[in-house]
């Protein structure tokens, strides 16, 4: 793959992207709204999780691996002390899957220290390195965040912070939402096509950003909007608001789809719309573009159950006999991330995570519901199982088109050769996974259901064709340079 790791211990899926966090507050500490926040983000990124904060005189940090509630004690957060901070949960797609790696990323330099959480990837992360490299940065880890860091603290040397920032987002290309600690001010900053989510919300005592709403929700904040494409903005240490301000602005975006349909928690709110509803108006739409007549509508869980429930009330609205049905039960101490190196391995844990309820399928025609196939491990499975259960005919019906090429915008999707849909026909893969019949979302629905036009989407592992310049691969825009914005801060 472009970002160089390694996918091959992954068991199934489109895995995780990882999470960021911001806080500044009036006068509590933000270690615990931190902890919190990352901990409601945990489906984002289970291999490392940290924070960091400021206490107005030095920083403070502390970076584990492995998940939120087993990274930090009781003690390890009294020690973070200071009202403003950031936090990370890290799903690697760039550099060593080692504590070296994982964020936020804090250094101390002349002008002061810095801390940065980054959910993204870098495409050209390699020569950046390689031009700090020249003029005297000396890296830590391997990976792309790092880089970000370091240009950074490069530009303040000699910019105001906003024109800094500024700078490094000329300079990075590919996706990224930031938090960022200067000193004790917390920065967000969004990619200019903003491909990563990234929100804002106000809390009592001050304001918070996240990479979506349900971690407001859990501080019992209020969404206040999105971050737009290419804005900066500011906290104000004590909590009071923020500022904006629109740095750097393109054409068009280039959203991640994916997020709507797999990464983010239907319980979040992105472009102004639930989650929740968005899966929900795909399966309606599923119903619409492929339903097909069966006794029972069926979800895989978890994230196909949304898109079960919009497909199941559409084809009621249809045909009121059809049951929905939840008969397969999830074992819910699996994670969506397993560490199993073999196809075996991968099998076995499907078989370990889902179990068929046999009264619900037995000698019934059963649509299984999912929102995506990637390897097709899952769906393969499944298959199989419903039919031992006693299942006549098994229907696959997915709420996503047919994923075709890498993702290399901070999704791990597994090579070409790992996809099962890069070389085969809709009707081969209906095949290799052994269903009566198989239909996708087209991309078109997609692009309705979301309310974006194909050009304001990043649509590159269902196309093949990228909205970024990445070297061995087609794009599918004329890739602008940036479109300079104001420096002054933007009304809100
Ligand atoms: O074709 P595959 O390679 O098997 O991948 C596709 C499956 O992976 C994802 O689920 P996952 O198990 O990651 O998580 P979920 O429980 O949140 O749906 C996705 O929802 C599909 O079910
Ligand atoms: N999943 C992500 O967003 C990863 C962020 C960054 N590229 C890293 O690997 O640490
Ligand atoms: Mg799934």
């Amino acid at each position: 793959m472009a970002n160089g790791r390694d996918d091959s211990h992954h068991i199934s899926g489109p895995t995780e992207k990882c999470g960021v966090v911001g806080v500044a507050l009036g006068d509590r500490d933000a270690a615990r709204p931190l902890y919190y926040s990352l901990y409601a983000l945990q489906h984002r990124g289970q291999e490392s999780a940290g924070i960091v904060t400021h206490d107005g005189f030095q920083q403070h940090s502390h970076v584990q691996m492995g998940l939120v509630g087993d990274a930090f004690s009781a003690s390890d957060l009294d020690g973070l002390n200071g009202q403003a901070g950031i936090g990370h949960v890290r799903y690697p797609t760039a550099g060593d899957v080692t504590k070296s790696c994982a964020q936020p990323f804090a250094v101390s330099f002349k002008s002061g220290s810095l801390g940065l959480a980054h959910n993204g990837n870098l495409v050209n992360a390699d020569e950046l390195r390689d031009e700090l490299e020249n003029f005297g940065h000396a890296f830590t880890s391997t990976g792309d965040t790092e880089v970000i860091a370091h240009d950074l603290a490069r530009n303040l040397l000699e910019e105001d912070l906003v024109r800094a920032v500024k700078r490094t987002m000329e300079r990075i290309h590919g996706s990224y939402a930031l938090t960022i600690m200067h000193d004790e001010t917390v920065l967000g900053v969004r990619d200019p096509e903003g491909n990563r989510p990234l929100c804002i919300g106000k809390l009592d005592d001050g304001y918070v950003l996240a990479s979506e709403s349900a971690a407001i929700d859990t501080l019992d904040g209020e969404l206040v909007r999105d971050v737009r494409p290419g804005e900066l903005v500011v906290l104000e240490p004590d909590g009071s608001g923020f500022d904006s301000y629109q740095l750097v602005e393109r054409e068009n975006t280039a959203h991640c789809f994916f997020e709507h349909i797999y990464f983010a928690r239907p319980d979040s709110v992105m472009n102004d719309t639930l989650v929740y509803e968005v899966r929900r108006g795909l399966g309606r739409k599923l119903w619409e573009e492929a339903g097909v007549d069966t006794d029972v509508v069926m979800p895989v869980p978890d994230s196909g159950r949304a898109f079960a429930s919009g497909y199941a009330e559409a084809a009621q609205e249809d045909d009121a006999s059809v049951e929905f049905a939840e008969g397969l039960m999830k074992n819910r101490y699996v994670g969506r991330t397993f560490i199993m190196p073999t196809q075996d391995e991968r099998e076995r844990a499907v078989r370990l995570k889902l179990n068929p309820i046999k009264s619900t399928v037995e000698g019934k025609s059963v649509t299984l519901i999912d929102d995506s196939i990637v390897r097709g491990t899952t769906s393969n499975q499944l298959v199989q199982l419903l039919r031992e259960a006693g299942a006549e005919e098994v229907h696959m019906r997915i709420g996503a088109p047919p994923i075709v090429a890498p993702c290399y915008m901070g999704i791990n999707m597994a090579t070409r050769e790992e996809l099962i849909a890069s070389d085969k026909s809709v009707d081969e893969v209906c095949d290799t996974i052994q269903a009566d019949s198989l239909s996708y979302l087209s991309i078109d629905a997609v692009s309705e259901v979301l309310e974006k036009s194909r050009s304001d989407l990043c649509l590159g592992c269902v196309t093949g064709e990228y909205p970024y310049d990445i070297d061995g691969e087609e794009t599918d825009r004329d890739i602008s340079r940036p479109v300079v914005g104001a420096d002054a801060p933007a009304d809100d």
